[in-house]
């Protein structure tokens, strides 16, 4: 029998910035129908269940939160309605899949795995699971098996989270006939027996998961996470002996934020189509529309991405599957938020096939297995020859042999059908442990012992890390498994600009320092780079090289610096390292608030990217630019229509200070692929660094050559055009800081259609006998000044009609050296 995905609807409360931003409400539930509102009208949709967690509900003192009303759904209920519905599939024999989806901060982890007390669908429901199983722990008709395994996709490679020792490209995805679905390839699958066990793994993949991101920058929002817990009930039958199992694969999969790339500003076809920023995503969308669809015999592309392979069996498969979409409550996600209900309206439509995964167990099995290993035995040479060795006998043998290998080729096959009953666990003891006691002990030492803790704008990953200041000396620095073991500091830091004797931390006297290791390891202590030993003091702010940011913790003596806030977090280390390059991050208007918001978004990207830059030798380096919208209003490039200043970036050749300015957008997408060519390169430490150098092609996203930008602004009169005058002048061309860049000549002559001149009997008596007809006009470009006038993006059609006359004048520039005067006529 088909199953339709069930699909729930979750919104949360405004977070703070919103609430800074004075954001409008544009959610409202009614039952199960949810309403969102916008200029547009509203639109309803209708989900199995619509979760109002907006409001009515208090936090409790141990950060609980609990209704007021019963409108709120807390917790405990999404857990009763979907987790209860997960355990109940799960213990009946069927695949179970649940996954959320939804923009970048929409609360989807809150929903799966949760936050502090606020536990989400993963952990109680693995508490509940093992709650069952010890209800049967006197039944000796039944038995468990359970394993779990996490993993990450990130940029289509798939990253196992158990382990620390994943290999370049990551794990290879093999689609395996004889189950009819891909599997992972050497993807650590750990046994638990208990709901402590499944925790210790979820902390130990989290970690994991924020150490990764750490060495690339906050890169978690753009990766998919896959919890899969492997159920195995096996019951015996009284009178035969005979034992069956029931097995479930529980996916549980936190899917990344599902921005689209127009929001992000994302421009130009090459760039989109050079970097994939989410290819699992978007082919998740075209399986998800193909399978609503429900067309007989239509393709569905789960091949294209790793993510489909991966939930293959969860859309469309043998899998009980619900899906939860987050929901940001404010409107200015309005957008977003309608996409996400359209496809969470979308997945309502796929019809799944899921079936109970029942069958004889592992004796049977193992069985079978010993058969064929007895009968390899007899092929690998004992099979006894027939007497006198004459030819008769010897073609009974080869038929023998022949019949023989037939025989083990379909008892591999029928074993390796039953293999889910064989013992998953898979991957390195001793690794799991090490990781364990290391958590463990971190749990002990963390209330006396000095640390660093880390903070990550996802806060999933912030606070995780823990690294220990025991004995007089500490040293931080870089190391890798092929170096000496006598080297290896005692903090070991990987990413951007760690050096291999980054820092060195002294205590002394119930007092702690920290000095750089050399000129150029660069430190920064409460947003301020360090050059001499310096006191730490508790909550102070500690960013080793560009992306490992770290709260001082010292338990002993919680005295804060001065000007140290109560509640220190993520944020606020950002805006006070923006506030001490000289940023000004206290605005109160919502226009200067986006502002600060932007900067704080860039100001670490751009940091990452020039130091990505700098390791392999780009000589490019990007700064933030304050553009005045009223310039980009005026060109028609500002996305957003403020009255404020607005945050780009400019990047400049070091060599011929040449500058490009590129917006949000844009630089995102760039990034993003130089975070992908220097992962690779980087894999291998003994790669020579200027593999790349500087860039030389358009595929390089250091190669700033071919990217258009508005110089400024030149203001033409075009009054005499009213009286078929033609004219020419020169005129100024203003920056985006209203400063002066050069000077252009251009000159319009009215014409005809095919640019001829006009008929010399043309007369035009009164300028609005133009209106409603069509008008043709020549513009030239005589010279530019103090800049290189290369393309302009006039029509190239002869003549091009008045209306166009509102278009800016672009150009590629490069400001910097002043270039010679070159005479240009460029005729349109
Ligand atoms: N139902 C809720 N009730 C209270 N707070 C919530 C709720 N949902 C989300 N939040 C809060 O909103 C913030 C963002 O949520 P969350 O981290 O779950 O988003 P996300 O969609 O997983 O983001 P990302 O794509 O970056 O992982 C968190 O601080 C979380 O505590």
């Amino acid at each position: 029998m088909s199953d339709n995905v069930k699909v729930a609807v979750r919104v949360r409360p405004f977070n703070r910035r919103e609430k800074d931003r004075n954001a409008q409400l544009c959610i409202e539930m009614k039952g199960a129908q949810t309403i969102i509102r916008g200029d547009a009208g509203e639109k309803k949709f209708t989900f199995d269940y619509s979760y109002w967690s907006h409001d009515g509900f208090e936090e409790r003192e141990d950060g609980l939160l609990v209704p007021t009303s019963p409108k709120y759904a807390d917790q405990q209920r999404v857990f009763e309605d979907l987790g209860q519905l997960v355990l109940e599939n799960a213990w009946e024999g069927y695949n179970c899949s649940l996954f959320a989806y939804g923009q970048t901060g929409s609360g989807k982890s809150y929903s799966m795995v949760g936050y502090g007390v606020n536990r989400g669908i993963v952990p109680i429901s693995c508490e509940d699971l093992f709650r069952r199983m010890q209800e049967q722990a006197d039944n000796p008709m039944m038995r468990f098996k359970v394993s779990f395994s996490m993993l990450e996709i990130y940029n289509e490679q798939v990253r196992d989270l158990l382990t620390t020792k994943n290999k370049q490209g990551g794990l290879s995805v093999r689609e395996d006939p004889s189950q009819g679905r891909f599997v992972v390839r050497d993807l650590k699958n750990a046994k638990v027996e208990s709901y402590r066990d499944i925790e210790h793994q979820i902390e130990i993949g989290t970690r994991n998961r924020t150490v990764a991101s750490t060495n690339m920058n906050s890169t978690s929002s753009r990766a998919h996470t896959i919890i899969c817990i492997t159920f195995e009930k096996i019951t015996k039958d009284p009178d035969s002996g005979q034992e069956m199992s029931k097995r479930s694969e529980i996916n549980l999969v936190d899917l990344a934020g599902s921005e689209r790339a127009d929001s992000t500003g994302a421009t130009g076809e090459r760039l989109k189509e050079g970097s994939n920023i989410n290819k699992s995503l978007s082919t998740l969308g075209n399986v998800i529309a193909a399978l609503a669809e429900n067309r007989k015999g239509a393709h569905i592309p789960y091949r294209d991405s790793v993510l489909t392979k991966l939930l293959k069996n969860a859309l469309g498969g043998n899998s009980k599957t619900i899906m939860i979409a987050a929901l940001s409550p404010a409107s200015i996600n309005y957008d977003e938020t309608l996409s996400t209900l359209r496809y969470a309206d979308r997945a309502k439509q796929i019809k799944n096939k899921a079936v109970v995964n029942e069958s004889p167990t592992e004796k049977l099995i193992r069985e079978l297995k010993e058969q064929v290993e007895a009968l390899k035995a007899q092929l690998g040479g004992n099979i006894p020859a027939a007497p006198g060795g004459d030819g008769a006998a010897s073609v009974d043998v080869e038929a023998l042999r022949r019949q023989m290998e037939e025989e083990i080729r379909y008892m591999e096959a029928l074993s390796k059908e039953m293999a889910f009953q064989e013992d998953r666990e898979t991957g390195s003891r001793e690794e799991a442990d090490a990781q364990h006691a290391e958590l463990e002990a971190a749990k002990r030492k963390q209330a006396t012992v000095c640390h660093f803790i880390n903070l990550n704008e996802d806060p999933a990953l912030d606070r995780v890390i823990r690294h220990f200041v025991e004995g007089d000396t500490v040293m931080v620095g870089k190391w890798s498994e092929n170096q000496n073991e006598a080297e290896k500091p005692d903090v070991v830091l990987s990413g951007l600009s760690i050096r291999k004797h980054h820092a060195k931390v002294l205590q002394a006297d119930g007092k702690i320092t920290i000095e750089p290791g050399s000129a150029v390891a660069e430190t920064k202590v409460n947003g301020v780079k360090i050059d001499k030993p310096t006191d730490l003091r508790h909550n102070d702010r500690v960013l080793f090289g560009t992306n490992n940011l770290f709260l001082f913790i010292n338990p002993q003596h919680p005295e804060p610096s001065e000007g140290t806030p109560e509640t220190v977090d993520y944020d606020f280390a950002q805006s006070e390292l923006a506030r001490a390059s000289g940023f000004d991050m206290d605005g109160k208007d919502p226009d200067e608030q986006q502002r600060i918001e932007a900067l704080l978004e860039m100001l670490p990207m751009i940091a990452e990217v020039n130091a990505i830059s700098d390791e392999m030798q780009k000589a490019i380096n990007f700064e933030v630019a304050l553009v005045s919208s009223q310039l980009l209003d005026t060109t028609g490039l500002s996305r957003t229509h403020t009255t404020s200043t607005q945050v780009m970036i400019k990047g400049k050749e070091r060599e011929t200070g040449n500058e490009w300015l590129l917006d949000r957008g844009e630089f995102v997408e760039r990034r993003f692929r130089m975070q992908e060519i220097y992962q690779e390169w980087s894999y291998d430490p003994d790669q020579e660094a200027p593999q790349f150098g500087p860039a030389v092609d358009a595929t390089d996203p250091f190669y700033l050559e071919h990217a258009t930008f508005v110089v400024g602004v030149s203001a033409v009169f075009v009054k005499h055009l009213a009286h078929a005058l033609d004219f020419d002048g020169e005129y100024d061309i203003i920056d985006y800081q209203a400063q002066p860049q050069g000077k252009v000549e251009v000159s319009f002559t009215p014409c005809m259609a095919d640019g001829a001149p006009l008929a010399d009997d043309f007369d035009l008596e009164d300028p609005s006998d133009l209106i409603g007809q069509a008008y043709y006009i020549k513009v030239g470009m005589g010279w530019g000044c103090g800049c290189a006038v290369n393309e302009s993006f006039f029509d190239s059609s002869p003549g091009f009609p008045c209306s166009s006359l509102a278009r800016p004048i672009m150009y590629r520039w490069m400001s910097g050296r002043p270039r010679s005067c070159r005479p240009n006529s460029q005729t349109h």
